[in-house]
């Protein structure tokens, strides 16, 4: 069988430059298309030049539809409102769209869980090895620790990162909320600002740090009287997400359509 064609979305930015180059050295994956935002410089330029390097051979299109048709996944790392609508393109192309925009509204959530009938999506906050591992021993720590040890995630960003919290720190929010037989809705704690009275037993709460060039950081504090756990993933290079991504387009070739996340593609249960 061919390799897959793959386009990649968003691809002037931090995610897309590294998923271009990983895909464009791939022996496994064919890179059929890149696209960006129509008022981005990048329009019509071959994406490789535009990177700085030799040409590849794809031009950078606002036109997604045009790609897309001819591509067997798309990777996203865009933005919520270029996710939402690459979801219903990638719907109607049968084409498997994986994922790693965060800071997706409920709203959002809906769109893609209804494109989600016509093609598989994968989609995690954070398509790491590392991560993903610390998500399922963050349940099984909050599961094995009673309500009196407090919960919370601290998270570290770079200066141009627009979400907070990150998609990381919550998806280890609700796995610690799921070790407690819980739902993060149910448990999460507003961002601490002022008078903002004592802590309310089994809340988990988030706090986020953003500057400078950090690639992401995740601590998940369990403290109690006298004593704290403190479970955590250091990101010192985004080519980490980029092959997590890489892996779930090409795990996601012979899935049906459904919504599928990191620990499906890493058989991680
Ligand atoms: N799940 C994971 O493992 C990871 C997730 N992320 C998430 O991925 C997202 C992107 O991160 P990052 O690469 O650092 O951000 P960047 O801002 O560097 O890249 C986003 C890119 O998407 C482009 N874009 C925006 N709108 C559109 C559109 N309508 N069509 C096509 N392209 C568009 C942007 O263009 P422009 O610059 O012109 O706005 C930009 O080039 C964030 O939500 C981040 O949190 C990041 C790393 C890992
Ligand atoms: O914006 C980023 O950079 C990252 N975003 C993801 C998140 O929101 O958790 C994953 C990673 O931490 C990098």
């Amino acid at each position: 069988m061919d390799k897959p064609g793959i386009v990649v979305a968003g691809a002037s930015g931090r995610m897309g430059q590294m998923l271009i180059q990983l895909i464009g050295d791939s022996d496994q994956a064919r890179l059929v298309g890149a696209v960006d935002r129509p008022d981005s410089p990048w329009i019509g330029q071959d994406v490789g030049t535009a990177m700085g390097g030799a040409a590849m051979g794809i031009v950078v299109t606002d036109d997604p539809i045009e790609v897309i048709a001819g591509a067997q996944a798309v990777i996203d790392f865009t933005s919520p409102a270029a996710t939402v609508a690459l979801a219903e393109l990638t719907a109607q192309a049968r084409a498997v769209h994986v994922i790693g925009t965060t800071g997706l509204s409920e709203g959002d959530l809906k769109h893609i869980a209804a494109a989600a009938r016509h093609a598989p999506i994968i989609r995690a906050g954070n398509m790491s090895l590392g991560v993903n591992l610390l998500v399922g021993l963050t349940r099984k720590v909050a599961a094995a620790l009673g309500e009196d040890w407090d919960i919370d995630v601290v998270e570290a960003h770079h200066r141009h990162k627009v979400d907070a919290p990150s998609g990381t720190a919550l998806m280890l929010g609700e796995a610690a909320a799921e070790g407690r037989g819980k739902s993060l809705d149910d448990l999460r704690t507003p961002a601490r600002e002022g008078i903002t009275g004592a802590r309310e037993e089994g809340s988990i709460g988030f706090a986020a740090i953003r500057g400078g060039d950090v690639v992401g950081e995740h601590d998940v504090i369990f403290a109690a009287d006298g004593e704290r756990v403190v479970l955590r993933h250091l990101a010192t290079d985004r080519a980490i997400f980029a092959r997590g991504a890489l892996r779930a387009a090409l795990w996601g070739q012979d899935k049906g359509p459904g919504e599928y996340d990191m620990s499906d593609v890493l058989g991680l249960g």
